[in-house]
């Protein structure tokens, strides 16, 4: 199989370059900038791409290794990794005295990466491309053999060339949904100059994936905490369809699950697909640990650890369980991967993320994990799973835990359980002019649980009660996100039901930050 190498400078978007190439069906993976030239080559990438960073390459220690440029592949580099690619070639790059961020025009003046592909004319019958810039920094001279393939003003270089050993550059970013022609660029790049074969499809990729873990597990049980959220559950049925009976479901009820998900997901999997699935309820055991514990990471920690302790507890009642699954996706590798080599800050601890103890003797099984998002979709479509569920909004492993600000309780769970359910309710009920619900056009949304009381005037009594706001974001990656901006009927129906339905709840607000600053979830 053709397969492209992305290595990562760093930059926001990466993540982008790799979705780009995978949706031309084209296999990638992404390493970070220091990958050795051993592992490079035998990785065998029929192209490599650069991406984009925050550093200055003429100050930085960001430098991958230029033995990469004497593989005889096609080589694209974008903003950082076309200046890198300039100054480890012999050019030179400098900081600029004008600063490019946003939307600019690109006049494409020589077609070789390009290939004919613009977005208008000018008034003079120049070509121009509509592009997204992020830089401060510019190449200021060609390294040998290179050409300018694009420029403007304020960037003489903004797309650079050397046809004869087919290295090109871009300051601007083609991933991004912004640059209008970008994911044409990309593709044109992958497929005609650097000649990959578009083989990476769902059903070759099943029946790989199926072949792949009968090999790994043999006779083996394995054991797999299902949530009911997309990945999970896509997890499940594919191993399912690999080993049937071997593969048996660990489904924990930690009290702080969305309203009547226990029975849904029992419903689905046990009953419909015939999966081997047991119910753990473990309610007790969770809420006795929170019980006066307020500090979200604190939180988190605590669901974490109990989790293991339940996986661990069931895995020893099987007889011959070797094999733990999880549903972790190609973006959990890459941030978790990410925050190693850009020391990040930690934000949140995501619960299954370096959860796992050295104690836990199970071994892996993660047939997910070269999987983005919309492709684990795909996949669970071409296994049969509804539609439903494959397109649900995505719930965190801690659930209802850091949707209730502070300590948990139990009636605080009661009541945003109640709240929760009337707020999708409505967005599932609520078409646009095109007949799709704001439940699909939203990517994620949840009532959050504000234990704080204000004054409220109900059937001419007063009301002291606690306070629900409601969230919804538009996000393709769930990396960056804005609030959805829902019609307001909606949003005051689902306000009037819930103060009306839910006793205890007497005020409503919606949260109108995008991420960042803000996160998705609250805690
Ligand atoms: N209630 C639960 N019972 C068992 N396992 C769970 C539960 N909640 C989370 N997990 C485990 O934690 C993993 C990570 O959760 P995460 O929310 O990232 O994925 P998901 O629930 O499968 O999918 P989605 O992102 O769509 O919610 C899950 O794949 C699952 O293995
Ligand atoms: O499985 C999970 N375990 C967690 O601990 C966790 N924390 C946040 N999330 C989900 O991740 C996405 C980004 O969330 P934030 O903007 O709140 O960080 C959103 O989709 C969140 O719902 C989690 N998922
Ligand atoms: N987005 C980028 O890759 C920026 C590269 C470099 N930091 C610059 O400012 O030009
Ligand atoms: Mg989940």
């Amino acid at each position: 199989m053709d397969k492209i190498l992305i290595l990562d400078f760093g930059s926001q978007v990466t993540q982008l370059i790799a979705r780009r190439v995978r949706e031309a069906h084209v296999y990638c993976e992404l390493h970070a900038y220091d990958m050795p030239i051993d592992e490079i080559r035998a990785f065998g990438p029929k192209a490599i791409i650069l991406s984009g960073g925050p550093n200055s390459v003429y100050e930085s220690d960001y430098q991958a290794d230029p033995a990469l440029f004497e593989l005889n592949v096609p080589v694209l580099g974008i903003c950082y990794g076309m200046q890198w690619m300039a100054q480890a070639l012999g050019g030179r790059v400098e900081s600029g005295s004008v600063r490019e961020f946003g939307y600019a025009e690109v006049f494409t003046v020589a077609d070789s990466l390009f290939g004919g592909i613009f977005d208008k004319t000018s008034p003079t019958g120049e070509h121009l491309l509509e592009v997204w810039m992020s830089h401060g920094d510019k190449v200021t001279r060609l390294p040998e053999g290179f050409i300018v393939i694009g420029n403007n003003p304020a960037c003489p270089v903004a797309a650079m060339a050397d046809e004869k050993r087919h290295f090109y550059g871009m300051q601007f970013h083609p991933e991004v949904t912004h640059t209008k022609k970008g994911r044409e660029l990309l593709h044109r790049f992958v497929l005609e100059i650097a000649g990959c074969k578009p083989s990476w499809t769902m059903p070759n990729y099943i029946d790989e994936a199926v072949a792949k873990i009968r090999e790994q597990v043999g006779d083996e049980e394995v054991i797999l905490g299902l949530s009911g959220g997309v990945d999970s559950s896509v997890a499940a049925a594919l191993i399912h369809r690999a080993i049937g009976d071997q593969l048996t479901c660990v489904f924990v009820d930690h009290g702080l699950l969305r309203l009547n998900e226990g029975e849904m997901v029992m419903d689905m999997f046990a009953n419909n697909l015939g999966v081997k699935v047991i119910r753990v309820n473990a309610e007790a055991d969770f809420m006795g640990k929170l019980v006066g514990v307020t500090d979200p990471e604190a939180k988190r920690k605590i669901i974490g650890a109990e989790f293991v302790e339940v996986f661990q507890t069931e895995s020893g009642k099987l007889t011959n369980a070797k094999w733990l699954a999880q549903g972790t996706i190609y973006p959990d590798v890459i941030e978790s991967a990410g925050a190693k080599t850009k020391k990040a800050h930690t934000i949140k601890s995501h619960h299954n993320v370096g959860g796992l103890p050295e104690t836990l003797n199970l071994k892996l099984l993660e047939p997910l994990r070269e999987l983005f998002k919309d492709e684990v979709r795909e996949l669970g479509v071409a296994l049969g799973l509804p539609h439903g569920m494959v397109y649900r909004h995505p719930f965190p492993g801690p659930g209802l835990g850091v949707r209730i600000l502070g300590e948990v309780k139990k009636d605080y769970a009661d009541l945003l359980r109640r709240a929760d359910a009337i707020f999708i309710e409505e967005l599932r009920n609520t078409k646009d002019e095109n007949g799709i619900s704001w439940y699909d056009k939203t990517s994620q949304a949840f009532a959050v649980f504000l234990p704080v009381k204000s004054v409220g005037v109900m059937g001419d009594g007063r009301t002291y009660e606690y306070v629900v706001a409601l969230r919804a974001v538009v996000t393709s990656d769930f990396m960056t996100a804005h609030w959805a901006e829902l019609p307001y009927s909606l949003l005051g129906r689902a306000s009037n039901r819930i103060i009306n339905e839910v006793r205890g709840i007497n005020r409503v607000v919606y949260d109108v930050s995008g991420k960042p600053p803000a996160t998705i979830e609250w805690e």
